[in-house]
């Protein structure tokens, strides 16, 4: 049965693609209130109250794939997650409309006085003439971070007549003349910006992006927003501005500490607040729910996601094109590993024929965390195989060959030790399936599957006998066997196929015999 912990509040219409399977039970509850069983869980799913800390991590021992009911992931140790082998995937798109509109309810809000007067005549008072806003028509919007709620925010922008003015250093020239907007430098926007709102991530580079120098860059009587991460506005660095009035207001849904508490900011009349609302709709509520509830389940069941965030996102279309390959590098990875027991400081692969033209950065990860997986104790999987690697001191490279070497597709795979380096070849024929047609120097054909058994001996009369009677004396059926020889009478090889596994005991029996030089047992 696989277990999905669900820690905070969701949709239950979005998650009922996981609630109507029955191989999957599904706990809506806090961390905190399941501690004791933390590590019975599959999957993880969270918006952003929960903090994915490594610690927590570190509890959830079975757990494969954060799943983040959202947009922003700084509540999730994305780099512990990928250390740790789990997948983390968000719901990229399904607040964006939601956000954009309750940015615009804010702003709104702001320039119209609204939760101001709302109070007032909630207290039996009418005055008017407290309350006087300006129009948002003919204003001049400064957006900062150009990204989905931003540009969406443009949209509606324009729609009030207002000029929009963006600041965005990844933003495509192409991207902004197709959306018709001003793009212009950070020191431009707050020069001209009646109005600034933020749309960016919380970066190094984001954080205190509007703080005491940049606010002082901006017009007499500017408006902010923040509804995107508390912190992109330096919630310190305000105060004297909101004092001496040169910020004539800021409205805030997000702060650099949910809940903000006594905030400092609370107690100024033109600051107007929301407590983090802005997917809190019906709407994103579902739309988020359902994104990363099919997600976490097309995961599970060995699909590929289309919203990871340390995973390479593949097409269903594309991941349908590379899953033999995937598989045939993956038992390739394993094989190497095991007939190269020794340290390891480089794994070559090229990749020729058909599979050169795919997307190969899967099947690297795939072949990586195969040969990984008898060597590291933690999980080795395809999201952290290339860092693991990476931290052993393992180099790896790709190439590339459009000649097939006799076949339609071939991976090679080149595994340079401290002692020796190991070749091995592998194909995957449609209809036939994965064959290793070169190993160690010989050409051969066996499928990489099973107890295999590998002997290397001399090209003589009677040694497939010798091998033969000794494995039928101690009961052990052999499936398959294949040969291959670099010359008559020169060096061989044996890849057996046994229906169980070998005791080391007979494998040393084996390498008794004369004119054997090595006997490995290789598990795929
Ligand atoms: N208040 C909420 O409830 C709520 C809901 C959804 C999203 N958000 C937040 O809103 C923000 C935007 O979300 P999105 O979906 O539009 O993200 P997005 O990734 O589509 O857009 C972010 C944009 O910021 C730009 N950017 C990055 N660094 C920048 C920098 N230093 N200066 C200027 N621009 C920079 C990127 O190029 C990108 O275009 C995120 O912080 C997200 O977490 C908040
Ligand atoms: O990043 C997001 O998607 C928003 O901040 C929404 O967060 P929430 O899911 O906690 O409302």
């Amino acid at each position: 049965m696989i277990r999905i912990l669900v820690a905070d509040a969701m949709s239950e219409e979005g998650l009922a693609p996981l609630l109507a399977d029955p191989t999957i039970e599904v706990v809506q509850k806090k961390v905190s209130e399941v501690e004791g069983e933390l590590d019975q869980f599959d999957a993880l799913l969270v918006r952003s109250a929960t903090k994915v800390t490594e610690q927590l991590l570190q509890k959830m021992t079975n757990l494969k794939i954060v799943g983040r009911a959202g947009v922003g992931v700084d509540n999730i140790d994305v780099d512990a997650a990928t250390r740790y082998g789990v997948v983390v995937i968000n719901a990229p798109n399904g607040n964006t409309i939601s956000t954009a509109e309750h940015t615009f309810a804010m702003m709104a809000s702001l320039v119209r006085r609204i939760p101001q007067a709302h109070i007032s005549v909630k207290s039996r008072e009418w005055n008017r003439s407290a309350f006087v806003g300006v129009e948002l028509f003919g204003k001049h919007l400064g957006i900062i971070g150009f990204g989905r709620i931003g540009s969406e925010v443009a949209k509606r922008a324009r729609a009030f007549g207002m000029h929009v003015h963006v600041y965005d250093p990844f933003l495509t020239k192409a991207r902004a003349e197709k959306i018709g907007v001003d793009v212009c430098t950070l020191d431009e926007l707050l020069a001209q910006a009646d109005i600034i709102t933020v749309h960016t991530p919380l970066t190094k580079e984001t954080k205190g992006l509007l703080g005491p120098k940049n606010l002082a860059k901006t017009k007499k009587g500017v408006y902010l927003i923040n509804c995107a991460r508390g912190g992109i506005i330096d919630e310190q660095a305000l105060i004297p501005f909101l004092e001496n009035g040169h910020v004539a207001g800021v409205a805030l849904d997000v702060f650099e500490q949910e809940p903000p508490g006594d905030h400092p900011l609370l107690s100024f009349d033109n600051v107007v607040v929301t407590p983090h609302l802005g997917a809190s709709t019906v709407e994103a509520q579902v739309n988020v729910a359902t994104q990363v509830a099919e997600e976490v389940l097309k995961f599970l069941q060995g699909k590929p996601v289309t919203s990871s965030i340390n995973l390479p996102t593949l097409s269903k279309d594309v991941y349908e094109k590379i899953q033999a390959f995937y598989t045939l590098a993956r038992k390739m990875g394993i094989l190497a590993s095991q007939y190269m027991s020794e340290p390891v400081q480089e794994i070559a692969i090229t990749y020729s024929g058909s599979v050169a033209d795919l997307e190969t950065t899967f099947i690297t990860r795939s072949l990586l965390a195969g040969f990984l997986k008898p060597r590291v104790a933690s999980t080795v999987n395809e999201v952290n195989a290339a860092m693991i690697a990476k931290e052993r001191g393992i180099a790896f490279s790709e190439k590339f060959s459009a000649n097939g070497n006799d076949y339609n597709n071939t991976i090679t795979l080149t595994v340079y030790g401290e002692n020796k380096t190991f070749t091995m070849k592998g194909t995957h024929i449609a209809h036939y399936g994965d064959r290793i047609v070169h190993f160690n120097g010989f050409a051969i054909d066996f499928a990489p599957e099973g107890h295999l058994l590998y002997i290397q001996h001399h090209d003589k009369p009677g040694m497939i006998g010798k091998v033969g009677n000794i494995l039928g004396a101690h009961q052990v059926n052999i499936a398959t066997m294949q040969v291959g020889r670099q010359e008559v009478g020169g060096k061989a090889i044996m890849m057996l196929s046994l229906d169980k596994p070998l005791d080391d005991a007979l494998v040393e029996t084996l390498e008794q015999i004369s004119d054997i030089d090595a006997v490995k047992k290789l598990e795929v």
